[in-house]
């Protein structure tokens, strides 16, 4: 494609061109490292470099046109712009060729339970044999392929040059996560979302988005993102938490159709009648067009909740109840979430991504309601990420457990001690422990577990990492588990 082709896709008066060079563009690339030749190249001010400052190592590398926000001392054309970022996306959606009108898509936001209803809706679409995609924390999946990510939403570029490749695998429906940061950085601008799905708010990344406020609001872009609800060929919906007292924001955000759904508020889509037992829950699912009672192998509120926004954007898409209950009845559960580690043994050992005050007060919550004996929970808190989550966390890991076990998460560039240390001096209750060594802490609560207590590995869920100053060690709460408990069952 030629500069002018894809530059001219924006309004004339929010860029300058310095040449009239009308070089061909291979590919779009925001790090330089990754340049080639052909490569049109977004220089981005970012949060640890600027990347004007690689511009000159792009070009070598064979860029043959920038895109920046000031003139650059450069030989190849640069396109001038207020912001790159913004820019960087509505161009990688149109070089990419619209992918994302080509399939049904689906956006999941809210601080807890996006991977989780992803996961649930690629299992409906499953279950109605189409093919799927799911863009998320854990990974990247187009239909049965896999490809790894960094971000829970990748950038622009990344993300567009995925579509890109679930149109051309001819994927219907595709699910993907989209958290605060890229809805703030622009990072799906040029998405054309279907359905827009809201599971919570409370709080979480306010190293990033400083109050409450703007956390909320951010969140709120995906609403307002929606596109119109009078577009006959292709309704678009907003599904909203009635529960959950953000969602009145974001239904004043946008002008898609809203689909409520709930378990206490009166709302369109209902869980009713929720019983729930240490392996599984049954409820009746309420929706405008009849009721089915339905079994989920799922447990805890906050999973039902889950349920029924995965149920709520299947059924606004016209999924049938039937399918839908089939394929939720289904589900196993999602890796690192609630997870069980079975060596035998009888205690229950559970791996839990909660790494936020309320997911982990949801958690414990629901191991609470069940747990004979005692229970242990092992946590620690994200270096570099909302130091006001720390002392939160901790006082909810010692309100709900018989012992707390403090330690580190992933550390990141921070000292660890100093982590624990936010963490636990304000805590006024004593059942903590602390210890710094994530798989000494795992050992310590294994090693003093006894029949039918509980052990709650809370923070890292799926994760295989631990990254701890600039090194990322390998590292997996479940097999760290399943390595303690056969050590304790062998010396028994
Ligand atoms: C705060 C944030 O979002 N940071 C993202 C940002 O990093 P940054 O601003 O530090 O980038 P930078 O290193 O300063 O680089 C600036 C520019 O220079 C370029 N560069 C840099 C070096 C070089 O040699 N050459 C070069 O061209 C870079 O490619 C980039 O374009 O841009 C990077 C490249 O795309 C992202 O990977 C990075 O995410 C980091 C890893 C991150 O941790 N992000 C978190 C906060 C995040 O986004 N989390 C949310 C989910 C949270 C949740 O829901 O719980 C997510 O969506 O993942
Ligand atoms: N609806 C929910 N409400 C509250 N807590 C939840 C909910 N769903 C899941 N959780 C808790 O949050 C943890 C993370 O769940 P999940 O990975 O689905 O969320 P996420 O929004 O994708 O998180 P992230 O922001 O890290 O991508 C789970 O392990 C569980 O402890
Ligand atoms: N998406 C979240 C994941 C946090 C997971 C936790 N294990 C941590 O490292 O803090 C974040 O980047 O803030
Ligand atoms: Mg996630």
């Amino acid at each position: 494609m030629k500069l002018t082709e894809l530059i001219n896709v924006l309004p004339k008066w929010q860029f300058n061109v310095t040449s009239n060079e009308n070089p061909e563009i291979t590919s779009l690339k925001m790090d330089s490292r990754e340049v080639e030749e052909g490569s049109l190249f977004f220089c981005v001010k970012g949060y640890t470099v600027d990347g004007h400052d690689y511009a000159k190592t792009a070009v070598e590398k064979g860029a043959v046109a920038l895109v920046a926000e000031h003139e650059l001392d450069v030989d190849i054309p640069v396109v001038i712009v207020k912001d790159t970022r913004r820019v960087m996306a509505l161009l990688a959606n149109f070089f990419y060729g619209q992918p994302t009108e080509k399939l049904k898509l689906i956006g999941v936001t809210g601080t807890n339970g996006k991977t989780t209803v992803t996961h649930l809706l690629e299992a409906i679409f499953q279950e109605k044999k189409q093919k799927t995609g799911v863009i998320g924390t854990i990974e990247t999946r187009i239909g049965s392929e896999v490809y790894p990510v960094q971000n829970t939403t990748p950038e622009s570029l990344a993300l567009q040059g995925i579509f890109s490749k679930m149109a051309d695998e001819n994927v219907e429906v595709a699910a993907m996560e989209v958290s605060s940061h890229a809805l703030d950085l622009g990072r799906v601008h040029g998405c054309d979302y279907d359905v827009a799905v809201f599971t919570n708010l409370t709080q979480d990344h306010l190293d990033y988005h400083h109050t409450m406020e703007e956390y909320r609001y951010a969140k709120g872009l995906l609403f307002s993102q929606l596109g119109n609800r009078f577009e006959e060929t292709s309704p678009k919906y907003a599904v909203l938490n009635a529960d959950d007292a953000s969602s009145e924001l974001y239904a004043k955000m946008t002008t898609a159709f809203l689909l409520t759904y709930g378990i206490h508020v009166e709302s369109d889509i209902m869980a009713r009648n929720i019983e729930m037992t240490s392996s599984g829950t049954t409820f009746e699912l309420v929706t405008p067009l009849g009721n089915k009672t339905m079994h989920v192998n799922l447990i805890g509120e906050f999973s039902i909740y889950n349920i029924l926004a995965a149920a709520s954007a299947a059924f606004a898409l016209n999924v049938d109840l039937e399918t839908i209950v089939a394929a939720l009845s289904k589900v196993k559960g999602v890796d690192g979430r609630f997870e069980v580690v079975n060596g035998g043994q009888d205690y229950t050992v559970i791996v839990d991504y909660a790494h936020t005050p309320d997911s982990l007060e949801n958690v414990l919550k629901t191991v609470k309601q069940f747990a004979e004996q005692n229970i242990y929970v092992i946590v620690g808190c994200g270096g570099d990420r909302d130091k006001t989550k720390r002392p939160i966390m901790a006082n909810v890991a010692v309100s709900y457990s018989t012992e707390a076990i403090f330690t580190s998460d992933n550390p990141r560039s921070e000292d660890p001690k100093e982590i624990l240390n936010d963490m636990t001096t304000e805590l006024t209750e004593e059942n903590f422990t602390t210890i710094e060594d994530r798989r000494e802490a795992i050992q310590y609560a294994i090693n003093k577990a006894q029949a039918k207590d509980v052990i709650v590995i809370a923070g890292k869920g799926h994760e295989t990492y631990q990254i701890i100053g600039g090194t990322v060690n390998d590292f997996d709460d479940r097999k760290v588990a399943l390595e303690s408990i056969e050590s304790k069952t062998k010396q028994a």
